[in-house]
């Protein structure tokens, strides 16, 4: 587990400068999965962020058997699956699975490579129910046998005849997409999923598959059309910059009323949020592949009404920060959460800082503009950490902003970054 991480936060500084936007963490973790189709070669992943749900991905594709190389300086990650042919390990155990919901994307290769998986555990962010039958729904209709172990809370899957399906998603699952799509393209015969997820990430991985060798159609149409191959060959990708990552930049360099330049990002990525911040009084400027964001600190952040919904619309991974710089609006913003039943963690975070915030249900009230003031904050998931970073930077006094390890599961080198930004931060040991 390594020793507890937190971030000490002095507010009061407009960031200002460059700040490098990482590679996507939700399509370099599908990709590491997708690399263990291929049964020869070695694949070559490039601007692999440093997260924690990299390492533990890294860490299981060791454990089923995948040789790894990750060699941080270079972001690069290489992965031989040539020697996946164990059925013994073919397991997720939950001391790494647990850990990160990333983890399901690896019951395809698993499904593909040792016909059979056994999923002891699979984690991520706490954010209420987050159900997985979509996914094994969907295996079962491509001819899997599953099962669940009720006794131990394990589910175990066959998969000795894995073919053609026609599949529907009840909601267009982001992981639940792309795991349908992983266990179609080396199944015989034709698969359609219908009312399919359009997140850029999914059409990375599409794209990062449609080069191994995978024939699919329909990626960002919400109706996808995969017609099985034979085999996948390991080839070289690049992963696209992570929109979360650069919609929290944003959302920091708005609430200090700074002015950052974000070194791969893209406002198409953004979807809704880009027009809610504009709302807000956000400045964007696409210049090529930099996306400059300054606002201007003399004139007030506008309140504002988000809805979160599957891209295009407002990124529930977003919301969570846009709570806390709607604390510093002039005004009542609102808040729904349509995604997540269980989001707002955050709020009672923010109250500790001084905010005022009222929530029913999935649903919330955000009065603005209040004062914040620095003191020991917890991050309950990853968006929250980042979220209550962000208050932090405009805070009165010193935020500690614990467990580190959750900020730490999806943006790299944040301390270091910020930095650059001209913050007043500290990652450190607690
Ligand atoms: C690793 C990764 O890519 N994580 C992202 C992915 O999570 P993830 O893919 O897990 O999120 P989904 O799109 O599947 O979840 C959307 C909603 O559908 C429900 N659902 C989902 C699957 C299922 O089998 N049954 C079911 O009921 C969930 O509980 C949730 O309420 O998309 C989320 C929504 O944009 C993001 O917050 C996460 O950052
Ligand atoms: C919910 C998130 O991630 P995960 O699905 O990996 O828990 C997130 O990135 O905010």
């Amino acid at each position: 587990m390594g020793q507890e991480v937190r971030y000490r936060v002095r507010g009061g500084r407009p960031l200002n400068g460059t700040a490098f936007i990482q590679g996507a963490k939700n399509a370099v973790l599908p990709m590491i999965g997708a690399a263990l189709l291929a049964a020869k070669g070695r694949t070559v992943l490039r601007n692999v962020p440093i997260i924690e749900d990299v390492k533990r991905a890294l860490e299981l594709a060791e454990h089923i058997g995948a040789k790894v190389e990750f060699h941080e300086a270079e972001r690069t990650v290489v992965i031989d699956a040539s020697r996946l042919n164990d059925p013994e390990r073919a397991v997720l155990p939950a001391d790494i699975a647990s850990r990160f919901r990333g983890s399901v994307l690896f019951v395809p290769a698993l499904m593909h490579r040792m016909r059979q998986a056994r999923i002891e555990g699979v984690g991520g962010c706490n954010l209420g129910s987050r159900k997985l039958d979509f996914h094994y729904r969907g295996f079962a209709r491509l001819g899997a046998e599953v099962t669940e172990d009720d006794a131990r809370n394990h589910i175990n899957i066959k998969a000795d005849n894995l073919r053609g399906g026609h599949l529907y998603l009840d909601t267009p699952s982001h992981t639940g997409t792309e795991n349908l799509i992983m266990a179609a393209v080396l199944a015989p015969g034709t698969t359609v999923i219908e009312h399919a997820a359009l997140e850029p990430e999914v059409l990375d991985v599409i794209e990062f598959l449609t080069r191994m060798g995978a024939k699919i159609r329909g990626g960002g149409t919400g109706f996808i059309t995969v017609e099985g191959v034979d085999e996948l060959t390991a080839v070289e990708h690049t992963i696209m910059s992570d929109r979360i990552d650069s919609g929290v930049f944003a959302m920091m360099a708005a609430a200090t009323g700074g002015e950052v330049s974000l070194v791969g990002a893209h406002l198409e990525h953004l979807g809704v949020a880009r027009w809610k911040l504009e709302q807000m009084g956000v400045e964007f400027a696409q210049q090529g592949a930099v996306l400059h964001v300054r606002r201007d600190a003399g004139s007030p952040l506008r309140p504002i009404n988000a809805v979160t919904s599957p891209y295009p619309g407002f990124a529930t991974d977003l919301q969570s920060p846009l709570m806390a710089l709607a604390t510093m609006a002039e005004g009542e913003s609102y808040l729904h959460e349509a995604i997540y039943d269980g989001r707002f963690a955050l709020a009672d975070e923010l109250i500790k800082m001084g905010a005022k915030i009222e929530v029913d249900g999935t649903r919330a009230i955000v009065h603005g503009h209040t004062a914040l003031r620095g003191t020991p904050v917890v991050a309950h998931d990853l968006r929250t950490g980042a979220a209550l970073v962000l208050a932090a930077l405009v805070a009165e006094g010193e935020t500690e902003v614990a467990p580190g390890y959750l900020v730490d599961r999806g943006h790299a080198q944040f301390e270091k970054r910020l930095l650059a930004l001209g913050a007043d931060v500290v990652r450190e040991n607690a």
